[in-house]
């Protein structure tokens, strides 16, 4: 469908001004230098009361940069003191190394959870393994300080969630570096259980030689069921296939090619454990899969079968094994990974002779730790820099090349947010968004999550104290009662940009500048990525094109010559620099609405000034 804009057209008049000499004592009078702080203050003056009103926002960062971790205020500067890195599990040097280069790093290991709770209220980052719990008590002693929590490795069972999002902490993991470390230790145990290697070698350091006792079972011609088909599983799967096994998985989200590639069938639960003689476990720890090995489904298992478990601990129903071992439906057990780890010393299962056990040591060898060190490493510098995570377990994933892509859109987004939400009267009851994404690209092609979440975060962060990135923006915008609808619709632009325009309407609320309300009665502004930079195209009715760069001052005016000469004096008198200006209008010699790009906040008498204009109908300073 080619799509119109509702807005009017643009007079052409985007001509770059610059106000006479500045003097440095006006220059930044009310900005303070430090454009990373937030700080309150912004005016609107209508001509005709000439009244000041405030809205309270924020200033946007220097660079544009878009932040995934931490408020602008937080976001990092290489001016500001380094991050502080607690790093509570040991990690591979090298890992330690590159975070040295980056921040202040604290490695303090085996902390108790106290002691954990007070350091991370001075850090920036932590970093774990699976020793760790991050529980929501962490991140409430954390009190905002921590943005970023760091797993050393796969599972991310042992970190809250729920409690790192409602805290706005990104948490990323090292999801390949150990991939095939885990699966040769799931080969490990399935061969030394097999050939019962660690059984025979206790016997023989216990002065014993039982070789009658300790015959084993073969594996070539044996059926594995691999339980997750995940990159664990599709490498014991891969390894199982050399040994000479038939192997099958069971795995609700895998695709069947791709098992079939490797000559794996994927079956069923059910079809998986009644036909294995093992069963090995790579499936994470989730509210489904816990204790998913019980009572019931050990029955359904052939009798003297093998289970080999290298995923977690809580997959299984301990008590439940220990019946299935006793009644020989599992004639051996070989595990990793236990409900609570160290589990204790007198556990029937850990005792039982026919179980092998090995401390967690999964992810253990030198290259997999050291891999899984860098791995994390970078992806902590990179969310603490504000750069958007490969990994990121709690935000948005994002393809490093679609992120590329939507930058420019990302950071259009979070100003026409910041923009639309300071039209609003007093920028309260601010309840419901639209969102319309004009695109050439079919709709599947277009993630808009970032986009949303840096809408969200330009619209609540000037009217609260709450500060949002992507990790936190639906969380928030949920709790704060904020409803945002997304439509995209498709246009006769080119499909080589991802995004023609964006329009962000705030509906049913005041506005301090009526020209920005559209036909249908909402808040509505508009705008679209001009060679890599952000441009406001549309106000209400009025189209305009200004780069949203610096501030912005909105005039609606009758349309009439001179206009821009006597505004753009007003402002050089008091050595504002004008960047941009634009005029659009409706009807010709009616109304019109000029939008001027400056780069310094001009002084209230400077927009006194402009608002005693006789033409000029109201106006509104706008921060970015
Ligand atoms: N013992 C150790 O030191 C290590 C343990 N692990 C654990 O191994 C497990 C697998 O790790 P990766 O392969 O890297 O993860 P992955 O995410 O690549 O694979 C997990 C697979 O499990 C599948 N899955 C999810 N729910 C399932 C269910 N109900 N039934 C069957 N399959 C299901 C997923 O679709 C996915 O394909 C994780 O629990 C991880 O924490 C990983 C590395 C080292
Ligand atoms: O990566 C995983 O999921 C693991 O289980 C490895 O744990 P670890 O880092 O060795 O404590």
């Amino acid at each position: 469908m080619a799509f119109s804009s509702s807005c009017s057209s643009v007079k052409a008049v985007n001509s770059r001004w610059t106000s006479p000499s500045p003097s440095p004592s006006s220059r930044l009078a009310v900005i303070p230098a430090f454009l990373h702080r937030r700080y309150t203050a912004s005016v609107k003056l209508t001509a005709t009361s000439a009244a000041l009103k405030t809205v309270e926002q924020t200033t946007l960062t220097e660079d544009n940069k878009f932040s995934t971790v931490g408020s602008d205020s937080d976001e990092y500067n290489p001016t500001l003191p380094k991050p502080r890195i607690l790093v509570a599990e040991k990690l591979g040097e090298a890992g330690v190394n590159l975070l040295r280069e980056f921040g202040d790093v604290d490695c303090s290991y085996d902390l108790s959870p106290e002691d954990l709770k007070k350091k991370v209220a001075e850090s920036d980052a932590l970093i774990v393994r699976s020793g760790t719990k991050v529980t929501r008590e962490v991140f409430e002693a954390a009190k905002g300080r921590l943005k970023v929590v760091g797993r050393a490795g796969v599972g991310i069972d042992n970190v809250d969630l729920q409690a790192a999002t409602e805290h706005g902490c990104l948490v990323v993991n090292a999801p390949t570096a150990n991939t095939v470390a885990a699966a040769e230790h799931g080969i490990a145990l399935l061969a030394s259980m097999a050939r019962n290697v660690a059984q025979a070698d206790a016997s023989i350091k216990a002065g014993k030689w039982e070789r009658s006792k300790y015959v084993g079972v073969s594996l070539v011609g044996k059926t594995l069921a691999v339980m997750g088909f995940g990159k664990v599983g599709t490498e014991v799967a891969r390894r199982a296939k050399g040994l000479g096994m038939n192997v099958i998985s069971h795995d609700p989200y895998a695709p069947a090619d791709r098992a079939r590639a490797l000559g794996v069938d994927l079956v069923s639960f059910d079809q998986a454990i009644s036909t294995a003689d093992f069963v090995s476990l790579h499936m994470p720890l989730t509210p489904a899969t816990k204790k998913v090995f019980n009572d019931e489904t050990f029955s359904k298992m052939k009798k003297g079968v093998r289970l080999i478990n290298v995923a977690r601990g809580g997959v299984i129903d301990e008590d439940a094994l220990v019946r299935a071992l006793d009644a020989g439906i599992v004639a051996q057990a070989a595990l990793d990974v236990f409900c609570e780890e160290p589990p204790s010393k007198d556990s029937k299962l850990i005792q039982h002779e026919n179980v092998t056990v090995t401390p967690h040591l999964g992810a253990s060898t030198k290259e997999a730790q050291e891999g899984v060190a860098i791995e994390i490493a970078e992806a902590v510098a990179g969310a603490l820099r504000g750069e958007l995570s490969a990994t990121a377990v709690n935000a948005p994933m994002v393809d490093p090349e679609v992120l590329s892509e939507l930058t420019p859109y990302i950071v259009l987004a979070e100003k026409l947010g910041r923009l639309a939400v300071q039209l609003a009267s007093g920028g309260k009851g601010v309840q419901s968004i639209r969102v319309v994404y004009r695109s050439a690209r079919n709709r599947d092609d277009l993630d808009t999550r970032l986009l949303r979440a840096m809408i969200t975060k330009g619209i609540i962060e000037p009217i609260s104290d709450s500060y949002v990135n992507l990790v936190n923006a639906d969380f928030i915008a949920k709790q704060k009662g904020l409803r945002i609808s997304e439509e995209r619709m498709v246009v006769d632009s080119s499909p080589e940009y991802p995004v023609d325009s964006i329009q962000v309407q705030i509906l049913n609320v005041e506005s301090n500048f009526a020209g920005a309300v559209s036909d249908s009665g909402d808040i509505s502004i508009e705008g679209k990525v001009k060679y890599g930079v952000p441009h406001l195209t549309c106000v209400g009715s009025f189209g305009v094109d200004v780069s949203l760069e610096g501030n912005l001052i909105l005039c609606r005016q009758v349309d009439q010559p001179g206009m821009i000469g006597q505004v753009g004096n007003i402002l050089g008198e008091q050595n504002v620099n004008v960047n941009f200006m634009s005029v659009g209008r409706t009807v010709l010699r009616k109304q019109a609405i000029m939008a001027i790009g400056v780069d310094e906040e001009p002084e209230d008498k400077t927009l006194e000034k402009i608002g005693g204009v006789s033409a000029i109908e109201e106006f509104v300073f706008l921060k970015l």
